[in-house]
């Protein structure tokens, strides 16, 4: 149980009552509604603290009995505050706390609230992985094929249930990953991110009700989706309004006019009082301050679900109006389709309902609950019981196996996170692997930025090697001078395999030890070297962010340095290719770098709109060449001023050259070729000479000099790896900096770096097909 009282056995009456007066004191922050504050002295608290305690155990015993609803339950509380805690938030913040240190508020969690308890067994579901759909459930319902293995269950007519579709209003400029965001805070939709996440749920949105909309059509039933008579209900928050306008606009689609939107307490937020706004950080720190423990520790009571803020307002409080409110809504509106607005922990709180585990269970998965879930969960409120799942629990074995995981891996690496926010006092980096143009770019801004917020900065020369033979120096400004447009890496690399042993790894750690304590190592390099990251951050605990650089880009997630800067070499080259060989009628091979993925090959043969491309990942590249290269060969030699160019990723194999890639090819090309009768001239003319050619690019890719973007994308990515060790290092420390191509810059933690797959699609649009199965 993650609230075991030995757990939380820290937690005193004195350290509550101190942190709870530190709380009401602080300076209110101007978009809060802030809560009254009454001064009451610590004797007098102490003093009240007693008959709280007892006011709030015969609360809770009532609690078995049930609440007759949400609002019983709220006022049966506040009578606690007014009366025995004199009205004073703190004295009941402490005895309660208290308490649930004691482990004496759990009957709470099995307390009815009106007629509905959280199920103890599988409730009826809307949304059914392909699994579970058996007949019984489909009979009588249309059954709505979601994609990903996924059904959505529903019933032919309304009658008299309700539809409910509950949507979450995403990112908001404060964001509920750093700061404690409450019911009190007005808060707005982030502009860049925010807004057009809520234009894509209208969107989504839209489309379901659109596809469902033309299956009742279909079978002749009456259309109950019909957007013009939705109903919609928001919170008193600025951002859910927002998205009602958003998703209104996605459902009118231009033509109907929506109707206003009604509030709804149930969709409100968290109430946190006193400390809505407020960096999670800072409350997880005064609080243990207050309670002389550590950090970590004073989380472990914040999470709990039944951990009260000054007023009383727990996480468990919401639960019971959502539930209940939830409940009344659906019970209000039979017969329609109702629109809620809400925020992430409604829809947590939703999941922890619908969900038939234990209460505790299911909280500690779902506390978490991030962006990249759910936007939307549909509900069905049908004789007196809500029903739907959410795509987050509704999801198919396999996808919850791998959440499951992905929960508990990235929970490994936070407790790994030794730094602290403005600890950092020194950088180390290194460049590891292939080379790759943009390094040198890469490596000044960590300098540059480094030095400019105070950090020492040191290269270590030639990757891993590097590290293992103590070749780190701090470097200035002179070492730096010019750096930015110096092709490959100005400082080095290496392939080291010995540094995947263990014994190696320990003595880099004795040479990296003098820069540990308040220092992160900052590696450059491809999926390798990312590997060898990850080994010392969990192996050794060094603090490490990756930075992603490697011609072959082909690390999932992220555009990786030195890319573009190859394709764009090769680009010239390959043009010089096809100039020649439209003059000439030449047949050229070239051969690009990328043994271990056709990434680079691919964008090269495409823009250069190449006849050909083979890659490593073909399934079959003999029946390639004999197929696709030949028969394009049959058909366009001799045409005039046609140039004839085929790309080819190093050491592809084949069964003309023991080497693979461009080798063998010539021979078995042109000695086909001579095989076939010479096309039908003009009587009385010669036929051109036929030549076929090999050239291999090579490593001139990897020294390739940096382009503008692949620059632009390196001084981005090292500042930010800056800023945030410094800002935000548990965000950073142990994943690798990803660059979106839309310049957003992610952290993708090292255990989650995933190969790229090879893009078929634009493969098959090079080639002007669609990719067939067995290339898929
Ligand atoms: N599993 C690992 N553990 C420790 N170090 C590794 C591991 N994998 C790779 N490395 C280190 O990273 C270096 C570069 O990896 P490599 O795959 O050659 O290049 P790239 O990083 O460009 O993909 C290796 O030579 C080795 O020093
Ligand atoms: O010249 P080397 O060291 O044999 O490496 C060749 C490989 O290195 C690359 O240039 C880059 O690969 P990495 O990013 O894995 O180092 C590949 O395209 C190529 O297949």
């Amino acid at each position: 149980m993650p609230n075991a009282p030995q757990l939380l056995d820290f937690v005193t009456l004195e350290g509550l009552l101190a942190y709870g007066n530190r709380l009401a004191q602080r300076a209110p922050d101007e978009r809060v509604d802030w809560p009254a504050v009454r001064a009451c002295s610590l004797p007098s608290q102490l003093s009240r603290v007693k008959a709280a305690t007892d006011a709030i155990a015969a609360l809770v015993q009532q609690a078995p009995k049930g609440f007759p609803d949400a609002e019983a339950y709220r006022s049966a509380r506040q009578t606690v505050v007014d009366t025995a805690c004199g009205g004073d938030p703190v004295v009941f913040f402490a005895a309660w706390n208290r308490l649930l240190a004691e482990g004496a508020l759990q009957p709470l969690l099995r307390a009815p609230i009106g007629s509905v308890l959280k199920p103890t067994h599988r409730r009826p579901v809307a949304i059914v992985p392909r699994a579970q759909l058996t007949p019984q459930l489909a009979e009588g319902r249309i059954v709505l094929d979601l994609g990903d293995d996924r059904f959505w269950l529903l019933p032919r007519d309304l009658a008299d249930r309700t539809l409910l579709f509950t949507m979450r209003h995403g990112v908001s400029r404060v964001e509920s990953k750093t700061h404690r965001v409450g019911r009190r805070l007005a808060n707005e939709l982030d502009p860049e991110r925010g807004v057009p996440r809520a234009e894509a749920v209208g969107a989504a949105l839209a489309r379901m009700v659109g596809v469902v909309g033309r299956q009742l059509d279909f079978l002749n039933l009456s259309n109950y989706l019909d957007p013009g008579k939705f109903l919609h209900f928001i919170s008193r928050s600025p951002n859910t309004r927002q998205l009602f306008e958003r998703v209104a606009a996605g459902l009118a689609g231009g033509e109907r006019v929506v109707p206003e939107p009604a509030y709804a307490h149930p969709l409100e937020s968290s109430d946190f009082g006193w400390v809505t706004g407020m960096e999670k950080t800072a409350e997880a720190q005064e609080l243990a301050a207050a309670l002389g423990v550590e950090v970590p520790a004073a989380k472990r009571l914040i999470k709990d679900p039944l951990y009260c803020y000054p007023g009383g307002h727990s996480f468990f409080d919401l639960y019971v109006d959502v539930i209940d409110g939830l409940h009344r809504l659906g019970q209000a509106h039979p017969g329609t389709v109702a629109c809620l607005y809400t925020h992430s922990s409604t829809l947590r709180a939703l999941m922890i309902y619908l969900d038939p585990r234990p209460f505790h269970e299911a909280f500690t998965e779902f506390s978490d609950y991030k962006e990249s879930q759910d936007n939307v969960v549909l509900l069905t409120f049908e004789k007196g019981r809500l029903s739907g799942y959410s795509t987050a629990v509704g999801l198919s074995q396999r996808e919850k196996a791998a959440r499951e995981t992905w929960i508990t891996v990235e929970r490994v690496r936070k407790d790994r996170v030794t730094l602290k926010p403005r600890q950092i006092k020194r950088i180390v980096a290194l460049v590891s692997g292939g080379d790759f143009a943009g390094a040198g770019a890469a490596l000044k801004e960590l300098r540059v930025t480094g030095n400019r917020l105070g950090l020492k900065v040191h290269f270590v020369r030639h990757g891993f090697l590097g590290l293992a033979n103590n070749w780190i120096a701090t470097v200035t400004e002179d070492d730096t001078r010019g750096m930015s447009s110096v092709a490959s890496s100005p400082i080095g690399s290496s392939r080291f395999e010995d540094f995947k042993d263990e014994t190696v790894q320990q003595a880099a750690m004795r040479n990296l030890e003098p820069y540990l304590e308040d220092g992160a190592l900052v590696v450059l390099g491809g999926d390798g070297s990312l590997r060898g990251a990850r080994a010392i951050f969990e192996g050794f605990g060094v603090q490490v962010v990756g930075l992603p650089g490697t011609i072959d880009n082909n690390i999932e997630g992220t555009t990786s340095l030195g890319y573009h800067s190859a394709v764009a070499l090769a680009d010239q080259s390959i043009e010089s290719l096809k100039a020649t060989s439209a003059a000439m009628g030449t047949v050229f091979f070239v051969e690009v770098m990328g043994a271990g993925s056709g990434h680079l090959a691919l964008a090269c043969a495409y823009q250069a709109r190449a006849e050909g491309l083979l890659v490593n990942e073909h399934p079959d590249p003999d029946a390639y060449i004999d197929d696709v290269i030949l028969g394009t060969l049959k058909q366009t030699l001799g045409v005039p001023n046609k140039s004839h160019l085929f790309v080819v990723a190093e050491r592809t194999p084949h069964r003309h050259h023991s080497d693979g890639g461009v080798h063998g090819l010539v021979p078995y090309v042109a000695g086909a070729m001579a095989q076939w009768p010479p096309r039908q001239g003009r009587s009385g003319c010669y036929a051109p000479t036929q030549a076929t050619k090999a050239t291999i690019l090579g490593h001139t890719l990897r020294g390739a000099p940096p382009t503008p973007e692949d620059k632009a994308i390196a001084q981005h990515v090292a500042y930010e790896a800056v800023h945030r060790l410094v800002e935000r290092p548990d965000e950073v420390v142990g994943c690798m900096l990803a660059y979106r191509e839309r310049a957003v810059i992610e952290a993708i933690p090292l255990h989650a770096v995933a190969p790229k797959q090879f893009d078929w699609e634009l493969f098959a649009r090079m080639h002007g097909s669609e990719p067939s199965g067995n290339l898929r």
